[in-house]
């Protein structure tokens, strides 16, 4: 924790946690991060035990109603979601308007900007808002509409058509059947599934606190994950999957690890897909996603590729004990399944957009404004030159 002794009025001031490190804002009852423990709770269930079981979209029921779906939630679910699967023309539109090498994630903020604008059309702010079961139907559609956004500026930016969604499919076989046009193999999806599990939720990172910072105006949902997925797009949140990615490919293979490794350290770099606010000794989700990215070095014939990875996370842990967060695995991961690298931030988009739609629904039903005070260190009191206070 950070605190810092202000210039002025040393005795007034008050202890100020810089970047609210330390700080419980609130309680929630989406997950637990312990980092004493390593483990990661989605209400009450460890991750682990839900990336091997379930379907992404039972997860997305369970962070948004609390509870694993029953049968009839999955054929609700499956009902209410997958019709919303297609590429919108508003939102194609939109994304088309663009300049062409917009970053993806400009293009998902946009999408989802836009959807909002036709998902609250009509509404006024003098009416209470949305309803907790509406806001899980909106949660719902958006969720649902988010692969076909991603997949399509992906494949524009290969200059291809989007592939049309298929209901028959799991929500991990279609995002994989809309980015490549062809079915994927059983490992991939399994892969791909765990990601988004292990992405889906934890707790008040910065992304998610910004959704909630937007719900606690009494804003819209949508214009919390907008917010959301401006926090998320900073390398040091969600941007850190691409700059893994963009790292991996610098250094090029595993025996020019130690030489980079001595700039880079030089330098003082950052090394991007290391280290956690949290976390201290390791992200409880890293064993999971490394597991799944062996599956897929198995699958590709890529073992130069983990080669590369585990020399880096070795000879880093070793100089500085810093720890790889879950960034670290998935970059390369989303590498080997075909994903562009610029794609990789808006795949954690998808998945996210369940935990961050949890939260803003948790924070309206016991909303307190979100406005913290800041302990000021300006200038002290002056007046402007010629100005004469007015009688009155
Ligand atoms: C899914 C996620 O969003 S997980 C996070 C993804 N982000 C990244 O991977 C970006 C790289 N990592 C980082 O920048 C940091 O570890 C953060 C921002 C995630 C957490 O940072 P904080 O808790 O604020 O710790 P802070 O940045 O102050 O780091 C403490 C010390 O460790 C160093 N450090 C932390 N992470 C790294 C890193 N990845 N590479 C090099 N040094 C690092 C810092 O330079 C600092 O050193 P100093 O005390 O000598 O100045
Ligand atoms: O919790 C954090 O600060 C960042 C993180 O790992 C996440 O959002 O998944």
């Amino acid at each position: 924790m950070t605190s810092t002794a202000l210039p002025h009025e040393p005795q007034q001031q008050p202890e100020v946690h810089r970047g609210l490190a330390g700080v419980v804002a609130d309680t929630t009852a989406i997950s637990r991060v312990n980092p004493e423990t390593n483990s990661l709770l989605y209400r009450g269930y460890p991750v682990q035990e839900l990336a091997a079981t379930q379907p992404f979209e039972a997860v997305a029921w369970l962070l948004w109603n609390g509870e694993l779906p029953s049968e009839d939630d999955l054929t609700w679910l499956r009902a209410n979601g997958r019709p919303h699967r297609p590429l919108a023309d508003d939102v194609r539109a939109a994304i088309d308007a663009l300049p062409a090498d917009a970053h993806p994630m400009d293009e998902v903020r946009t999408a989802v900007s836009v959807i909002g604008a036709r998902e609250t059309a009509g509404e006024s702010l003098l009416e209470a808002g949305a309803s907790p079961e509406e806001n899980v139907a909106r949660s719902l559609r958006l969720f649902a509409a988010l692969p076909a956004i991603v997949t399509y500026g992906q494949r524009r930016r290969r200059g291809l058509e989007p592939v049309p969604p298929r209901e028959d499919l799991t929500y991990a076989e279609n995002f994989l059947w809309m980015t490549h046009g062809e079915l994927p193999d059983p490992v991939v999806v399994d892969a791909f599934n765990r990601s988004m599990i292990l992405y889906a939720e934890h707790s008040f990172n910065a992304s998610t606190f910004t959704a909630r910072v937007i719900a606690s105006t009494l804003s819209d949902l949508h214009s919390a994950v907008v917010g959301a997925i401006g926090a998320l797009k900073g390398p040091l949140h969600g941007g850190a999957n691409e700059m893994v990615m963009h790292v991996l490919e610098e250094i090029g293979s595993a025996d020019r690890v130690d030489a980079w490794l001595d700039e880079a350290l030089a330098a003082r770099r950052k090394i991007m897909g290391f280290g956690h606010r949290v976390y201290k000794h390791g992200d409880s989700r890293v064993p999971t996603m490394r597991a799944a990215l062996g599956t897929l070095v198995d699958h590709y014939g890529r073992q130069d590729l983990l080669d590369l990875y585990e020399r880096l996370e070795a000879r880093f842990v070793e100089r500085k004990g810093i720890h790889p967060n879950l960034d670290y695995p998935s970059g390369p991961a989303y590498h080997l399944m075909g994903f562009d690298t610029v794609t990789f931030t808006p795949l954690f988009v998808a998945a996210r957009v369940t935990g961050w739609t949890a939260h803003v629904m948790e924070q309206q039903a016991a909303n307190s404004l979100i406005r913290p005070l800041a302990a000021y260190d300006g200038p002290p009191e002056r007046h402007v030159p010629g100005y004469q206070p007015s009688a009155s």
